[in-house]
């Protein structure tokens, strides 16, 4: 059965900052505001793995958003190191050869894999330019049809598809969603994006948001507005209790 998903749980910050020195400050600032981490490649890149195991260690969710996709011997090696961190997510680009790999790397680990569908950053003449023959919507369903055949987690996905997609994958995977921005804020690389509470009413499990965070003057603030956000969106929805 799903499981209980509080309001604060279903907003992953992401820790898109340049030094394990800065992201140690911004989550002493965000304090008990946030509950769920997102370290990408940036801070990884810059030292960030420890940083991981000691956020996992102190009660904080961990969402490892390394993007995988190599030869599947090369995925599931790697998945199978990131699992020792203790994080609860791990993303894998939604590619049928990388997810059934990153799979069995996680075997026997509690990581959970979420497959990349279309970066949130694309759109019709992104994919076009890249060679695809179809549509946003359609490869995002593609993808997650086949990350649902698979066995995998959930699916990061665009606001946008959520209602698309939910039908297609069934109740229990989760639908985490980057692209999310407050009225107001800057939209900067996104290009399909939706506020936080349209995001929740329209069916995402998760919100991915960093700079709205991050860069925020209060961002323990901005984090709590988006909480009470997702609170109302909720109830709104009645849908308090679903995962
Ligand atoms: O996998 C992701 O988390 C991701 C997928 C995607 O399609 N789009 C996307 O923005 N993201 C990540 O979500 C975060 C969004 O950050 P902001 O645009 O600053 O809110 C970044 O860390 C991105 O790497």
């Amino acid at each position: 059965m799903p499981t209980e998903i509080a309001p604060r749980d279903r907003l992953i910050v992401a820790l898109d900052l340049p030094g394990v020195a800065e992201a140690e400050a911004m989550i002493t600032r965000l304090g008990d505001a946030v509950t769920f981490y997102k370290i990408g490649m940036e801070l990884t890149y810059a030292g960030g793995l420890g940083l991981a195991e000691r956020l996992a260690a102190d009660g904080k969710q961990v969402f490892m958003d390394l993007k995988l996709h190599d030869i599947p011997n090369t995925v599931e090696r790697a998945t199978r190191q990131i699992a020792r961190l203790g994080a609860r997510f791990l993303t894998v680009h939604g590619f049928s050869q990388s997810m059934t790999a990153a799979l069995a790397g996680a075997a026997g680990s509690p990581l959970e894999l979420l497959a990349v569908t279309v970066m949130t950053s694309y759109d019709d003449a992104d994919l076009a330019a890249a060679g695809y023959a179809m549509g946003v919507k359609e490869l995002v369903a593609r993808r997650a049809v086949q990350a649902k055949q698979i066995g995998i987690h959930g699916l990061i996905l665009s606001p946008e598809e959520t209602q698309l997609v939910r039908p297609l994958v069934g109740p229990d995977m989760q639908l985490v969603t980057p692209g999310i921005r407050p009225a107001g804020s800057d939209v900067g690389d996104q290009k399909r994006i939706m506020t936080p509470a349209l995001a929740i009413v329209g069916g995402a499990d998760r919100l991915v948001v960093g700079r709205p965070v991050t860069g925020a003057a209060d961002p323990a603030a901005a984090a709590e507005s988006i909480v009470a956000d997702i609170a109302s969106a909720l109830a709104l929805v009645g849908k308090t209790n679903r995962t």
